[in-house]
């Protein structure tokens, strides 16, 4: 399959990575990707080899069957304006991963084509292969090209087909929610080098402490509440820390967290 990232930049890139990732365990993908610059391609091209690069929008889309928009939001139209004239992207699956422009805005600013259109929300650990996609196809894109778009996407990690107000919500929590959960564990460090650890090694414990709580809550099946029970001496040490973070609203900061990007 002939993929087209249009914008290799920290999204497109970590998309187009994945894919070679992918390829190098034997899926058969062709990936071109374009940037404003040379420099980004050659940075990308040098651990990425399997990649096609070239600064030529235009060629890059002639040539895909499926091309991806990862152009800034506010770049998004020029682009558009660029890649789809003379009916370049007429019959083409075209996603669009520019956060908060929904299909029925794609298709206004593509009048009279027949791209197939899908507003889809990765996260950047698309690069390795451990995103969490939500795919929202616009309402005439057939089911089989939908499903082609999910296998895709499900080789960078877990998918789910939605609607648009399923896929602000998911975004928050997973394509914004990453850069939350990354603040958390900085977080641990700084509370770890006031207990006297060295950054590079309270990162390295808060990192593990976070791949065993969700490899526990994976297992397990349990509410992450039944989980906790579980590490809760009463009257020890874990249920101070616990409430210590309710004091400081942690719950609550987390909920306005996630609805401020709603607005
Ligand atoms: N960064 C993230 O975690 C996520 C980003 N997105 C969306 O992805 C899109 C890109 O965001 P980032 O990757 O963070 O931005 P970025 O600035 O890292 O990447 C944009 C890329 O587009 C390239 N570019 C700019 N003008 C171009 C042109 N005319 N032709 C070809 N390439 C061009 C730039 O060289 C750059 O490599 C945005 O619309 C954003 O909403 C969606 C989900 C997650
Ligand atoms: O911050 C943003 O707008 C984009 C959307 C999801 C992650 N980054």
């Amino acid at each position: 399959m002939r993929i087209s990232v249009i914008g290799a930049g920290n999204m497109g890139g970590a998309l187009a990575k994945g894919w070679v990732k992918a390829m190098r365990d034997g899926a058969d993908l062709d990936i071109t990707v374009t940037a404003r610059t040379q420099q980004s391609l050659d940075r990308i091209k040098a651990d990425f080899p399997e990649l096609h690069c070239t600064l030529d929008n235009k060629t890059a889309v002639a040539e895909a069957e499926i091309v991806v928009l990862a152009v800034k939001p506010w770049m998004a139209k020029t682009v558009i304006d660029e890649i789809a004239s003379e009916g370049r992207l007429d019959g083409k699956i075209f996603i669009s991963v520019a956060a908060n422009i929904l299909p029925e805005d794609l298709k206004a600013m593509l009048p009279g084509s027949t791209a197939q259109i899908l507003y889809v929300m990765p996260n950047i650990a698309a690069e390795y292969c451990q995103s969490m996609t939500f795919i929202s196809p616009a309402d005439d894109v057939p089911a089989e090209t939908v499903k082609t778009v999910e296998r895709l996407l499900s080789l960078l990690g877990k998918t789910q087909v939605c609607d648009l107000k399923t896929l602000a919500a998911g975004n928050m929590l997973a394509g914004c929610g990453i850069a939350y959960v990354m603040r958390f564990i900085h977080a641990m460090m700084q509370g770890g080098v006031e207990l006297g650890l060295y950054p590079a090694n309270a990162q390295q414990i808060a990192q593990q402490t976070m791949t065993g709580a969700v490899a526990v809550l994976q297992e397990s099946g349990l509410h992450p509440e039944a989980a906790i029970d579980k590490v809760t001496t009463p009257g020890g040490l874990t249920i101070r820390g616990l409430n210590e973070l309710e004091h400081s609203g942690m719950t609550s900061a987390v909920i306005r967290c996630l609805k401020a990007g709603m607005k």
